[in-house]
């Protein structure tokens, strides 16, 4: 059974043939970045979708130190499938740290990132966004995926520099690891499930064989941001994703009713997104969220991701508590593993394609969104 993550795309691997450019110095956009169906699911209000103009609803802000923060947490899965968290105990300076590091990786020259490349069947590395093989046009953005040790990329990165860098990485994934554990718990627990309930989580529930990936995303500022797109609309293939965005907004979710809102930044906090495998596990009671990133024209914009799932060769499926004959399995059993390898080929009807079957009353469940995703446009 393949159990590490480094392997998911072996099999699946992702072809971009596309050639880099080095975008921060374009005074104009190039017709591949050109998108013309940015404004999508914005026509609800018939107010243009970047503006935010018809949006009378905010992402939750969820404090951890709150008495109620089961039920908010419970509310915020539900309703949004998205939500921000203060108080969370990872200290400003490892965020400040990894923050500029991010920046300093992405300022080197283009020949130097290229030295540390994401190979097509690899997980690791400088590259487009992964997902840019569904796409015509290219995206407004550059990546960095770090999957288990830093040390060889860094090393080609930052020859005299890399040990230091390594340490500071290791622990923001360490700390966000911890995090998604305590953040899990707690999402679980507002739905009424228990350490007892999860055997992947291991003997004493600390979700010891976890696995994780950090994702750091490079926005720079873009001479025609309402025709680029930064990341395209995408849930995530994880239990959980924790993200940590600087002072620039650029997140967007996509809410019923509401078209893209606009996931604003706040000091010190983070925002938590549920993702697909959270979705299966809760069989469709928390969504996984749609959600993108724009650009801005004068402002630049960096994110770090921890994208957080089971150990990578644990067979995930709705758990069994939260299934009964009125509400049976909604998704077949899967490895995060595989799951992978099955958004590599069906992008977002990778859900979908897992679902087993209808619920009982007949009606489409109204958490699969995926269903409605279209895929490949420009
Ligand atoms: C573990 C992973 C999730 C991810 C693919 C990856 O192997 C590492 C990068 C992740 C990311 C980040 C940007 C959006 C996304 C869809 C992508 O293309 O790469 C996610 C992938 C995912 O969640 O499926
Ligand atoms: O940059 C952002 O705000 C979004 C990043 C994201 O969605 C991802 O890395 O999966
Ligand atoms: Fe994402």
């Amino acid at each position: 059974m393949p159990s590490r993550l480094s392997e998911a795309f072996k099999t699946h691997p992702v072809h971009l043939h596309h050639r880099h450019l080095d975008i921060t110095s374009l005074q104009e956009l190039p017709d591949s970045y050109a998108w013309s169906q940015v404004d999508e699911y914005s026509a609800a209000a018939g107010g243009p979708g970047r503006e935010d103009s018809f949006v009378s609803e905010n992402v939750p802000v969820i404090d951890l130190h709150d008495p109620n923060v089961l039920q908010l947490i419970g509310r915020a899965c539900k309703t949004w499938g998205v939500f921000q968290v203060i108080n969370h105990g990872i200290p400003t300076s490892l965020l400040d740290k990894t923050e500029s590091i991010s920046r300093n990786l992405f300022s080197l020259p283009i020949q130097q990132k290229l030295k540390a490349s994401r190979s097509p069947d690899g997980i690791s590395g400088y590259g487009f966004a992964r997902i840019s093989s569904f796409f015509a046009k290219l995206m407004w953005s550059e990546g960095f995926t770090i999957a288990g040790s830093p040390l060889d990329h860094f090393r080609q990165l930052w020859p005299q520099d890399y040990a230091n860098y390594c340490d500071v990485i290791e622990e923001y994934d360490k700390e966000m690891k911890r995090l998604a554990g305590r953040l899990m718990w707690l999402i679980l627990g507002s739905l009424g499930i228990t350490k007892r309930d999860v055997k992947w989580a291991g003997p004493k529930g600390k979700f010891k064989d976890a696995c994780s990936a950090l994702q750091l995303n490079y926005y720079p500022a873009c001479p025609d941001p309402d025709r680029a797109m930064g990341l395209a609309a995408h849930t995530d293939s994880t239990l959980l994703t924790i993200l940590y965005q600087n002072s620039t907004s650029g997140l967007q979710v996509l809410k019923d009713g509401n078209g893209w809102v606009t996931v604003p930044p706040i000091p010190g906090g983070l925002v938590v997104n549920i993702g697909d495998l959270l979705h299966m596990i809760s069989n469709g009671s928390y969504t996984s969220v749609l959600h993108r990133a724009v650009v801005n024209r004068s402002k630049d914009r960096l994110s770090i991701a921890c994208l957080y799932g089971p150990p990578s060769g644990v067979q995930i499926s709705p758990l069994p508590k939260l299934v009964d004959p009125s509400h049976p399995p909604l998704y077949r059993p899967i490895t995060w593993h595989e799951y992978l390898g099955t958004k590599a080929k069906h992008f977002n009807e990778a859900l979908s394609s897992v679902r087993i079957c209808s619920p009982v009353n007949g009606l489409v469940d109204v958490n699969d969104h995926n269903n409605n995703v279209k895929v490949g446009y420009s």
